[in-house]
């Protein structure tokens, strides 16, 4: 079925309502304005200029809240990679989450706003010297290891006690797309469960005297639907608890909690995971006779994807042979997820209703396969100048995004009770001119 019949609203007139759970928290339309954060999206538009990313803080601060409320036992650990940004670490460090990292540069992010360093973890399956030396350097709590390589480096670095996870590749299928699925066997992350790997992991930390052990990680994917998944993987990892005969504090579930991304498709049971997980850890803890560890989870995606809208200026609307491709001012810059992924997007006309008619929205970068949504029901009157907004684009957006063909990235622009401002500006001709010698 395509997306254009999913929607009911097809060949309405009027404009259509929000779709469920695809706009940020208290996103309205009021006389033909979408409202975000309680700013017009013409005025953001108007001010800051299109592409332009907005970021509902109220969305990002109840997502982080909502983690912690149901998992309250939980360390719930935000996954920076998915919006590195200040403002962005700042709120969730605000509501109590910790930090994942995975780079210096991310780490440079976190020591900017002042991020408490022991709610850091460093991950990563390749971290540089620099990397590492950057997170010594700031006493980051946690370096969750991820190779033998990495073992002996970090022990060599490392000075006082340095506390430490050891990730793990259960083997567990997430069902999701193959680039990123990390928790099945035979692919670069972790130390593989099956075969010894992981085992032989925990006793060559143990053995680096400059090293802790306290936990074991596993992540085994992103926007993972299913909570059985995480169900086997806890289960799993308490076998390897159990087998390695040395006391583990922490076990580190990852993140990967899938958001839906067009209408009709559900929320992440995360209620469910709640239970069915503490459940399978009480359980097989105590079959297995070993305490059971705190929960760790890092949830990026189910974080911030759902507080972000793009905002695009239509610049030509032209007619194929069988499509119609309406071409907007960003593209594969700013959201090279659906070239990435065949990820597929909603999106809405701002500030017009009328008959609606699929169209294929496309960017403007020198690819055939620079296509933001295809088949997306718009008004059928869609013309140069019109604006677009398109929601779930807080993840992995900005976090993704390049300046091919020299184009600036957008900016991030923060909205909140009314009141906008740039929380990463936009990036101009003088930024691309500066690495140039
Ligand atoms: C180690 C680790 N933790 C957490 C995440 C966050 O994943 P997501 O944004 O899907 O929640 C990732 C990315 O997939 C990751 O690699
Ligand atoms: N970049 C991916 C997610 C990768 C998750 C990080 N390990 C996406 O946009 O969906």
């Amino acid at each position: 079925m395509t997306l254009a019949e999913l929607l009911p609203s097809v060949g309405m007139t009027g404009e259509p309502a929000l779709e469920a759970g695809l706009w940020p928290l208290g996103t309205r339309l009021e006389r033909g304005e979408l409202l975000l954060g309680g700013v017009p999206a013409t005025e953001l538009a108007a001010r800051f200029g299109t592409p332009c990313q907005v970021l509902d803080e109220g969305t990002v601060r109840a997502r982080a809240r909502g983690f912690r409320e149901v998992l309250p036992e939980a360390e719930v650990v935000f996954a920076g990679k998915a919006l590195p940004c200040r403002a962005v670490y700042r709120w969730v460090a605000d509501e109590g989450l910790s930090l994942d990292v995975c780079s210096a540069g991310e780490l440079a992010i976190a020591r900017s706003v002042g991020f408490p360093a022991e709610r850091i973890l460093l991950h990563g399956n390749v971290k540089t010297p620099e990397d590492l030396k950057a997170a010594l350097g700031y006493g980051v709590g946690r370096v969750v290891v991820d190779s033998f390589d990495e073992i002996e480096q970090l022990g060599a670095l490392a000075r006082g006690p340095q506390d430490v996870l050891v990730r793990v590749t259960p083997g567990v299928d997430p069902r999701t797309h193959r680039a990123v699925a990390t928790g099945v066997e035979d692919q670069k992350f972790g130390f593989p469960l099956a075969g010894g790997d992981a085992l032989e992991a925990v006793l060559r930390v143990v053995e680096q005297p400059s090293l802790r052990l306290v936990g074991l990680h596993c992540h085994v994917g992103s926007q993972v639907r299913h909570v059985a998944v995480y169900e086997e993987a806890a289960r799993r990892m308490v076998g390897l608890i159990a087998s390695c005969g040395v006391r583990i504090e922490q076990l580190d579930l990852g993140g990967g909690f899938a958001v839906p991304y067009l209408p009709g498709e559900g929320e992440f049971d995360l209620g469910g995971f709640a239970h069915r997980v503490r459940v399978a850890l009480s359980h097989e803890c105590a079959l297995r006779r070993v305490p059971v560890p705190r929960l760790l989870i890092e949830p990026g995606r189910s974080v911030v994807a759902g507080a972000g809208v793009t905002l695009y200026r239509v610049a030509a609307v032209k007619r194929g042979v069988r499509r119609v491709f309406v071409a907007v001012d960003g593209g594969m810059s700013d959201n090279p997820r659906p070239a990435l992924y065949g990820s597929r997007y909603a999106v809405r006309l701002v500030g017009r209703g009328g008959r609606r008619a699929p169209v294929t929205v496309v960017g403007r970068h020198c690819e055939a396969g620079d296509v933001l949504a295809e088949d997306v029901p718009l008004p059928a009157d869609v013309r140069a100048g019109d604006l677009l907004a398109v929601p779930v684009t807080g993840a992995y957006h900005h976090a993704l995004a390049s300046n091919y063909n020299a184009v600036g990235r957008p900016p991030v622009v923060g909205v909140r009770d009314g009141v906008a401002r740039v929380l990463v500006r936009r990036e101009t001709e003088e930024d691309v001119l500066r690495r140039e010698v």
